[in-house]
């Protein structure tokens, strides 16, 4: 995934070992004509042409989806401003408007402004989008909609409604942060990446995609598989909750320790009610969660401090996100741990590690970075920084946005945060087992049934 900028250096790099600007374009082009003659099905298609290389490339797709003997027309507002767009439109030799008035059609693409929007969309051009939109079946947008900032996802000078619904996003070349952060992810429908010849490279921020799960070793016992220690407090369905979600994801062993008592204690969760520290001295212990359901009296605050103290892989979720302070982190400890922060307690955080950005993930970056902490950001573009990196993930199900589904995220990371004893792994694996479970659980499941799901979810992903 690469900002703005760092496409464009990727761009240089290639026309500096003697790749022709005209080879990338072509190729954006006649990859995106594939998808949209997939979307039109023999219907008519209107491309929606800017002045620079977004319009090139659109120009292009026309003339690749007219060759194929589709009804295409092109409108274009501003004439093409460079030589290759230039270029690009002189190989179209259908129909160019200067309007969209009257046109009705099944895909329309708009090729209008890509990576280089430099200001605000004017009034005509947003209206000229939201009537072509609403005059056509489908809209397809070629590497991002039109308007919106490819380095963070926001529409520029607008609100997130001010850019309509897209089928489909198509990337060219790299993923963008927009693609999968910020108002934008509302709006941009299915995202696929077109191959135009940018090679990957192993950079700082990528899309994380599902990999599979390693299962138990031949020789493997309860320990070796992850002896995971979820500490409760106060309100014990929450660390009840996500007890059953780390067995689930399979934890060899999970302890509940907890002072309360719950109704709902299942026979194969075994409960220690000893004094905290001693309970945590266990070395056997491959990681352990605090937080959901902790409280956040001068108890809870000693709990933290304690499961802090214990040297550890941590899990700090819920509560224990709103009690963590610089100070509780200075205990002594190399061992990987985990914050799992939504957007109030990432901004809380940020306020308590004296930290800021304009963006999620700049302030998630700037949280690892000032606590030593991996941070999982959640919410619908859930993000992980860690260090320098980040890994952005594929939009989740949106019946996630349930009480408790955190408890169940966190109980599901610290399994395997004890099974891999890597926090970023860990996290990762966590994410897509979590919108796995999500896709099991169907529509309308509480956060209890979430938890089940993460049975046939963790086969999937063997
Ligand atoms: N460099 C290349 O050869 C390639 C470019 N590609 C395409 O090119 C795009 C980037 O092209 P450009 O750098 O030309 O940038 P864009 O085509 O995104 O837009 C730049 C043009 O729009 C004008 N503009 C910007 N914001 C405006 C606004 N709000 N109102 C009116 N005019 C505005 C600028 O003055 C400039 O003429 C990418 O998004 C991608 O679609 C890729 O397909 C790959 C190859
Ligand atoms: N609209 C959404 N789309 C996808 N996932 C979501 C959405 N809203 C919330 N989630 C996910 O659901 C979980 C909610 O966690 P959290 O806010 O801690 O809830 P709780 O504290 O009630 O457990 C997170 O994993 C988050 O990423
Ligand atoms: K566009």
């Amino acid at each position: 995934m690469l900002t703005t900028d760092q496409m464009r250096a990727a761009e240089a790099a290639l026309f500096d070992t003697g790749v022709e600007e005209w080879a990338l374009m072509s190729q954006a082009g006649h990859g995106a004509a594939q998808w949209i003659a997939r979307l039109a099905a023999g219907g008519p298609v209107t491309v929606l042409c800017g002045p620079g290389h977004n319009g090139g490339d659109g120009y292009v797709a026309a003339a690749a989806l007219k060759a194929r003997g589709l009804t295409v027309r092109v409108v274009a507002p501003i004439s093409p401003q460079t030589d290759l767009a230039r270029h690009a439109a002189s190989t179209f030799e259908g129909e160019v408007l200067s309007d969209g008035e009257g046109l009705k059609g099944t895909v329309f693409v708009d090729a209008m402004f890509g990576i280089g929007l430099s200001r605000p969309l004017s009034h005509e051009h947003r209206a000229l989008i939201r009537d072509l939109h609403a005059s056509h079946e489908r809209a397809v947008a070629l590497d991002v909609p039109s308007g919106v900032d490819c380095d963070t996802g926001d529409v520029v000078g607008g609100e997130g409604d001010d850019v309509p619904h897209y089928a489909l996003t198509l990337a060219f070349g790299a993923w963008k942060p927009a693609h999968f952060s910020g108002p934008a992810l509302a709006t941009i429908g299915a995202a696929r990446l077109v191959d135009i010849g940018v090679p990957d490279r192993d950079g700082e921020m990528r899309l994380s995609l599902p990999e599979r799960i390693a299962p138990p070793a031949f020789d493997a016992h309860k320990y070796t598989r992850g002896l995971v220690a979820v500490v409760g407090g106060a309100m014990a369905g929450a660390s009840l909750m996500a007890s059953r979600a780390a067995a689930l994801a399979g934890a060899g062993y999970v302890k509940w320790l907890s002072e309360h008592d719950h109704p709902g204690h299942p026979p194969d969760l075994v409960k220690d009610n000893a004094p905290l520290a001693d309970m945590l001295g266990d070395e056997r212990i491959g990681a352990v969660l605090i937080g959901p359901g902790l409280g956040r009296d001068d108890t809870a605050r000693e709990r933290l401090e304690a499961a802090v103290r214990s040297g550890h892989p941590l899990v700090l979720d819920a509560d224990a996100l709103v009690l963590l302070t610089p100070e509780i982190l200075a205990a002594e400890t190399d061992a990987p741990i985990l914050l799992t922060p939504h957007e109030g307690e990432l901004s809380r955080l940020c306020d308590a590690f004296d930290v800021a950005g304009d963006t999620k993930r700049e302030r998630a970056l700037a949280l690892s970075q000032a606590s030593g902490c991996a941070v999982l950001a959640k919410g619908a573009d859930t993000l992980l920084a860690s260090g320098a990196d980040v890994r952005f993930f594929p939009p989740a199900s949106r019946w996630l946005s349930v009480a408790g589904s955190g408890d169940v995220l966190a109980g599901i990371c610290t399994a395997r945060l004890a099974a891999t004893g890597d926090a970023m792994q860990a996290a990762c694996e966590a994410v897509h087992l979590h919108g796995r479970a999500a896709r099991h659980a169907g529509a309308g499941f509480t956060a209890t049934m979430l938890a089940e799901a993460v049975h046939p979810a963790l086969e999937d992903m063997l």
